[in-house]
């Protein structure tokens, strides 16, 4: 029983991290391109490849925040300038992923990984949420994603090798309230990159990763969407009893290392409900509805819509 309550992903990616390739190993000198390195998972990402000895290319929006997170990485990495490139990057704005594709391989000559990471969810009813949050969603963490997946996957082909790994979510499996436009974006993510896995079959050197974590700390909650698309949430609440991020992103560079198609990555009771999902779909509606409901509550209350849903899963992380 204390096993099962620790356990804090799938099965395959725990065995992988007991007897698996490690990242220390199949990572170093690979190029990897992350999308939304500028806070969150995909930072936290950035510095640990970084002392992988990885090349990056960190993309996000915002310049001076990517700026910042190749200081830290130059700080504490095992790189040097030459091997990280800033570039940033609007994945909405489809018409820029092209060049910006071109531009990596003008520096690097290759893309070994591409991280896609960047997104944003979601907290609002759907009876409250404006037309355009769906829309958004849909743009940025569907839309986007294929987009640049589709520019970077002649090159993967013509050299026979590469990893696409995708940031899903818990929400691209279950679907919760006050996310209905995110778990939709999440879903149809999940559903492009099996079908993608199936359609590269011919290609075993090119490997498509799903990474679905829990809820993990870092801003997308005081980043999500709320009722207009003008307007980001703010004040995400306590996350302290979220997932320590470098322990999702030390179980993301496992999944990498090992070539694993598909992840879970999160704590009780989340995990015990993918699941239930997957295996035992009547239990699992009533017991989301349960979950669901306070999910509602703790969100209108104020506090983070996931805060611990029963008190003996409850701890804290630093
Ligand atoms: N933290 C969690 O609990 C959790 C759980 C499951 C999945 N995820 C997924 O993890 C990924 C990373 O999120 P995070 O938790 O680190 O949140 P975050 O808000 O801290 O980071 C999101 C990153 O995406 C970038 N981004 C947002 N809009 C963009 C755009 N238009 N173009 C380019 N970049 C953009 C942000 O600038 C930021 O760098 C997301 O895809 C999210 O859906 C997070």
């Amino acid at each position: 029983l204390r096993l099962f309550l620790r356990a804090d992903a799938d099965l395959t990616l725990l065995w992988a991290e007991w007897r698996g390739r490690r990242p220390e190993q199949e990572l170093t000198g690979m190029v990897v391109w992350v999308t939304g390195a500028s806070s969150g998972i995909g930072e936290e990402l950035a510095y640990q490849l970084s002392k992988q000895g990885a090349s990056l290319v960190l993309s996000a929006r915002r310049q001076h925040e990517l700026e910042r997170v190749k200081s830290r990485c130059l700080e504490n990495g095992n790189v040097k300038g030459k091997d990280i490139l800033v570039l940033p990057l609007d994945l909405t704005d489809r018409s820029s992923h092209e060049v910006a594709t071109k531009t990596v391989l003008q520096e690097f000559g290759r893309i070994d990984i591409l991280v896609n990471n960047g997104g944003r969810s979601q907290r609002s009813l759907v009876m409250d949420a404006n037309m355009d949050v769906f829309k958004e969603l849909i743009e940025l963490n569907y839309l986007g994603t294929v987009s640049l997946t589709k520019c970077v996957l002649p090159h993967m082909i013509e050299r026979k090798q590469g990893k696409i790994v995708t940031v899903n979510s818990f929400a691209g499996i279950v679907s919760v309230p006050l996310s209905s436009g995110y778990c939709a974006s999440k879903h149809a993510l999940r559903g492009f990159f099996h079908s993608l896995r199936i359609e590269l079959v011919e290609y075993p050197g090119i490997v498509v990763s799903n990474i679905c974590p829990g809820p993990v700390q870092s801003q997308v909650v005081s980043n999500a969407l709320g009722e207009e698309v003008t307007k980001a949430l703010g004040n995400g609440g306590d996350q302290s009893y979220k997932m320590a991020t470098s322990r999702c992103v030390r179980l993301m560079l496992i999944t990498m290392a090992n070539d694993l198609t598909e992840v879970w990555i999160a704590e009780q009771p989340f995990l015990l409900v993918a699941y239930l999902w997957q295996y035992m779909p009547t239990w699992a509606w009533w017991i989301t509805s349960k979950l669901g409901k306070k999910r509602i509550e703790n969100f209108k209350s104020g506090v983070d819509a996931d805060s611990s849903y029963f008190k003996f899963f409850k701890k804290k992380h630093d």
